[in-house]
């Protein structure tokens, strides 16, 4: 058996088999497929020996793994829903003799969590697929009873998963007890042949995401044993009695782990989106801004300075916010872990936010960084096109954005009607309470001025849904219909109080730590989170001027304040995306590369494009001079 020593990057980006003598946008899509498992293979065995080698446990990769197969993979790893969610699903919703039993093969098993169906994506409670307990058997019964209810989406479940984590519909004596996780292998471990009673495969060609094997699954009568529900929260018994959870949500912890890891995830997409782009325009030279003097550094006319350095910043305030909300998981979690559930409310809130906010805009900010390096941003060897494919898979993956802003809607509402009845409030939306008791400060053009400013924002916007809320129940609607008719409102309120949450934990985060700092790092540091936050109130000079005292005058300040702080960062923007520290081999960009020799890539990338390999192509003689010849004058 091969015995890898403790990978490190340089170690596994150096084994000759994992790189690609074709780009991988000269492979078919099966093709495609084929080169993602054959180096997920390579690096899931290293990283099976690392298991053993460090004591990690049985299933889980370390967590660089994850950073070094995206320069491997390039595109998505196959592999990644067994990490992202699968182990999750079973470490957070089985119990502890079940996790046991079902990791116990370590890395010899590969799943991915199947949830969605062809019918039902964002209502978990109208998901068909159905699993029905046989007291007789002791097994439960799966069936997919129409063609909406095979399950669709999943990574990894058409052609590489030989295990996964569905969700049913638990019936019990004809009882429905609503969806539930069930542990199910799907393949046969020795022959990889579809198990008997089901029908898989792959969903077909996508935008991007075209390496993650996403496919659909339908049950026929399939079984398997009680035990294989996962039951750490809720529980069917030998003799079929049913034992509810202490909350229902639970069973959907999973896609909580998921959107708050989401935060960090797209900061090391925006991190390698900046670092492409920054570098770029510090080797591309391009018009004049002296008309006497010689073309410039793209990155020195300012609008271009405008458009890049807040993915700097916010490559940062993803991260920081990132670990923010993290330790509020993590502390969740332990409180769960000790029976109460009284921040999960807020824990869901926040992540449907952020996870929201986040992909958002690191789709949009990667659009930009494409759109700036001009028609080179264009190849798809720059990997901008493949970053932002990637990226905005997210806004959609893991809750829809609409869907998760009204969740987080829902939470303001609340909120803010305990704010009203005079109940104190979490600290994320203690704010309300000050609103609503008139306790808030003069516009102040400062940092704190800006983010308390953010959140009276908030507070104004909320309050103006819980009005039109209220104006239409007055109207006659039922509460769910005025909520609908308000929706758009309701939106707002939340894209608001994400935005306030990034600006404060940013701005807030980094002024903790920057005593900490030597006193250059700590003044770059709040240059960019005070460009984040000066951003951010400038786009938002309306809502602002709405609800906040702010004057035309301080808005001018703003602006100029803005603009200081862009030529203030702009001698150390080549430095901040060098800081990301991400490796050519894993930035994959022949506008990005360390070096600038950005002419010299482009041309080799090119000249490995198939069809250079010879000067005439087949189809001139084939097809082209036969028309040629027969039209020529
Ligand atoms: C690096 C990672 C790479 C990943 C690769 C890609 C992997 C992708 C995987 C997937 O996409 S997996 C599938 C993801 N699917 C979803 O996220 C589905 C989205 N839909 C939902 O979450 C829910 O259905 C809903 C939208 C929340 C609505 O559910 P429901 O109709 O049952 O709720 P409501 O009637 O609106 O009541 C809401 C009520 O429930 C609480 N709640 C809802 N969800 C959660 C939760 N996850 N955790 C805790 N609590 C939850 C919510 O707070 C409300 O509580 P109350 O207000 O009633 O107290
Ligand atoms: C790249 C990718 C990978 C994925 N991987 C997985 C996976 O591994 N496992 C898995 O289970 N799933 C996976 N999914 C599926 C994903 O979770 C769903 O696509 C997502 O939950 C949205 O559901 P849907 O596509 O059915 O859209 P729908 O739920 O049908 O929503 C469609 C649109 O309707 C509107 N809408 C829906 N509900 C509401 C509402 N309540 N209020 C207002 N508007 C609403 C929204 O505009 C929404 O965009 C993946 C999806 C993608 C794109």
């Amino acid at each position: 058996m091969k015995c890898y020593p403790v990978p490190r990057e340089n170690l596994v980006l150096s084994i000759d088999n994992l790189k690609d003598d074709i780009p991988e946008e000269y492979l078919s899509h099966k093709e495609c497929y084929e080169n993602v498992i054959r180096k997920g293979s390579v690096l899931y065995d290293i990283f099976s020996e690392l298991s053993k080698d460090r004591k990690h446990k049985a299933h889980q990769a370390p967590s660089n793994a994850y950073r070094i197969s995206d320069g491997i993979m390039q595109n998505v790893n196959p592999f990644l829903l067994h990490f992202a969610l699968f182990v999750p699903a079973i470490t957070n919703q089985a119990t502890p003799e079940q996790q046991a039993e079902f990791l116990k093969h370590g890395f010899g098993i590969i799943g991915t969590y199947a949830q969605t169906e062809l019918g039902h994506g964002t209502f978990l409670r109208g998901l068909e697929t159905t699993a029905t307990l046989d007291l007789e058997t002791d097994e439960f019964v799966l069936n997919s009873p129409t063609l909406t209810s095979y399950k669709w989406w999943p990574g990894g479940l058409g052609h590489t998963a030989n295990h996964c984590v569905v969700m049913a519909q638990l019936y019990v004596k004809g009882k429905c007890h609503g969806p539930h996780l069930f542990f199910v292998q799907i393949r046969d471990i020795e022959t990889h042949e579809p198990l008997p009673g089901l029908k898989l495969g792959e969903i077909g060609a996508k935008m991007g995401f075209n390496t993650a094997d996403n496919g659909f699954l339908g049950f026929h009568n399939f079984r398997i044993p009680r035990n294989n529900m996962l039951m750490k929260n809720s529980q069917v018994l030998k003799d079929g009695t049913y034992v509810e959870s202490k909350n229902e949500k639970l069973t959907y912890g999973s896609m909580v782990f998921v959107r708050v890891y989401l935060l960090s995830d797209m900061a090391y997409m925006l991190a390698r989106a900046a670092t492409i782009s920054v570098r770029y325009s510090a080797v591309r030279h391009q018009s004049h801004i002296k008309p006497d003097e010689p073309e410039v550094q793209i990155l020195d006319f300012v609008i271009q300075q405008h458009k890049l350095f807040i993915s700097i910043a916010t490559s940062h305030a993803f991260k920081i916010c990132g670990l923010w909300l993290w330790q509020t998981y993590s502390k969740v979690m332990e409180d769960i872990g000790k029976g109460s559930m009284d921040r999960l409310p807020e824990l869901h809130a926040l992540s449907c936010c952020l996870k929201t906010t986040s992909t958002r805009d690191a789709g949009w900010l990667i659009e930009q960084c494409r759109l700036a390096c001009g028609g080179h941003g264009y190849l798809m060897s720059s990997n901008l096109p493949s970053l932002y494919t990637t990226a905005t898979a997210a806004i959609t993956y893991e809750g829809e954005s609409t869907v998760l802003l009204l969740q987080t809607a829902r939470y303001l509402i609340k909120s803010w009607k305990r704010a009203m009845e005079g109940e104190s409030l979490p600290a994320t939306v203690s704010f309300l309470s000050e609103y609503f008791n008139k306790r808030y400060n003069k516009w102040e053009n400062t940092p704190k001025g800006i983010v308390d400013g953010l959140k009276l924002v908030v507070a104004g916007v909320t309050k103006m849904c819980a009005e039109s809320i209220q104006k239409h129940v007055s109207r006659g609607q039922q509460y769910e219909e005025a909520w609908n008719s308000s929706s758009v409102q309701l939106i707002k309120a939340s894209e608001a109080y994400s935005r306030a949450l990034l600006c404060e934990v940013f701005w807030f985060e980094v002024d903790k730590v920057s005593s900490t700092l030597s006193n250059n790092l700590a003044v770059v540091l709040k240059q960019l989170a005070e460009l984040y936050i000066t951003y951010w109130a400038l786009e938002k000079r309306g809502d602002l001027l709405v609800y906040t005292t702010i004057s035309k005058d301080d808005l001018d300040k703003l602006q100029e304040r803005y603009e200081e702080l862009l030529a203030l960062i702009r001698p150390n923007a080549v430095g901040l995306v060098d800081s990301f520290d991400i490796r050519d081999e894993i930035l994959c960009s022949t506008l990005g590369a360390y070096d600038g020799r950005v002419y010299e890539r482009m041309m080799e990338h090119a000249l490995k494009s198939p069809l250079n390999a010879e000067t005439v192509n087949q189809s001139f003689h084939k097809y082209m001079k036969p028309v040629i010849l027969k039209h020529k004058i």
